[in-house]
């Protein structure tokens, strides 16, 4: 039988309802949560490993960094085979795609998470637990890069994202969809990732923003980063990768500040590019020196970002670098 890491982080899956405070608080030891997979000791050794009982939102990318170097360590132990991390659902997206960014090890390693507390009927904790197990336990993972399965479905982290605040159907790639199935404990990839992007770095530069646009926005935003020695900036721009005239003068002062300033859009699917040459536009945009985003969300290229800066300092090799799989 292989021996799959079970890595404890936290999420609604460790919680349930406090009576006295009535609302939902971490709570379930790592031992509780294990014992409520029905049979998985007929199927898997459980290594388990308590990292921390953290809600989603208290995870930050030097928690990511730190995990990865836990499990980058763990797996190094040739006998165990994968590793599945449970996770609060909010951030799980982010620390999946930072964990696929900087995780060097083939070994399958799958994020899993729960929407429904273990107070609530029909907590899923203990289904995911199941499915993200036989994932990690499948030949087929190997050298997958890091998957999240979350409602039996098998995704990959840069596409993936949390949908809807409350349905256990809340995680989906609008786009492009699942990597595959977990049906019963048969687990089924209907397609391949389209690519698995790596980033040799050990450190993260922190000061990196992140600016949603909307309409009117002018450039406070990016002053204020400008002021605080921000490294990086990533601009969820509108549409197809344009701004308003006002924020596109912003940019310009971010990059002559030798700023890395990336572009992606507040659009749910789909790529920016360098379409509109009007003022704002992604053209004009990219005259000034933007990084290009694809499709990428703004938590996600704001990680990929600060992983690249911990590394590199020149603006056009962080382009480069960047943009090499996106484009
Ligand atoms: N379902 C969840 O895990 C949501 C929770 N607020 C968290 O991210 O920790």
């Amino acid at each position: 039988m292989k021996t799959i890491a079970l890595i404890f982080t936290g999420g609604t899956i460790s919680m349930k309802v406090d009576e006295n405070l009535r609302s939902v608080i971490p709570a379930l030891s790592d031992e509780e949560i294990i014992s409520k997979i029905s049979g998985i000791n007929k199927k898997a050794n459980i290594y388990p490993y308590h990292f921390s009982k953290a809600p989603g939102p208290h995870i930050t990318p030097d928690i990511m960094l730190e995990l990865g170097n836990k499990i980058e360590e763990i797996l190094l132990k040739d006998d165990v085979e994968g590793a599945v991390v449970t996770h609060g659902t909010d951030t799980l997206e982010e620390t999946a795609y930072f964990l696929d960014l900087y995780l060097k090890t083939k070994k399958p390693v799958i994020v899993t998470g729960a929407m429904k507390n273990s107070s609530e009927l029909g907590y899923d904790g203990p289904a995911n637990l199941a499915a993200a197990i036989c994932t990690a336990l499948d030949d087929t993972s190997y050298n997958k890069g890091v998957l999240v399965v979350m409602n039996d479905h098998i995704y990959s982290p840069d596409e993936v994202m949390k949908t809807h605040t409350l349905s256990l159907d809340t995680f989906k790639s609008l786009e492009l969809g699942p990597l595959g199935i977990v049906d019963q404990d048969h687990v089924i990839y209907y397609r391949a990732r389209r690519t698995v992007t790596k980033i040799e770095s050990h450190k993260i530069e922190k000061k990196v923003g992140l600016i949603k646009c909307y309409s009117g926005i002018e450039d406070d935003y990016i002053d204020y980063c400008i002021q605080q020695n921000y490294k990086g900036i990533v601009v969820e721009a509108m549409g197809r990768g344009n701004v308003p005239p006002k924020m596109a003068l912003a940019i310009q002062k971010a990059i002559n500040h030798n700023i890395s300033v990336v572009i992606v859009s507040i659009c749910p699917s789909g790529r920016v590019l360098d379409t509109y040459g009007y003022e704002g536009g992604g053209s004009y945009l990219r005259k000034m020196g933007v990084i290009l985003g694809g499709n990428l969300s703004g938590q996600k290229a704001r990680l990929k970002l600060m992983l690249l800066l911990g590394i590199e300092n020149d603006t056009e090799r962080i382009k480069d670098k960047f943009e090499q799989d996106l484009y």
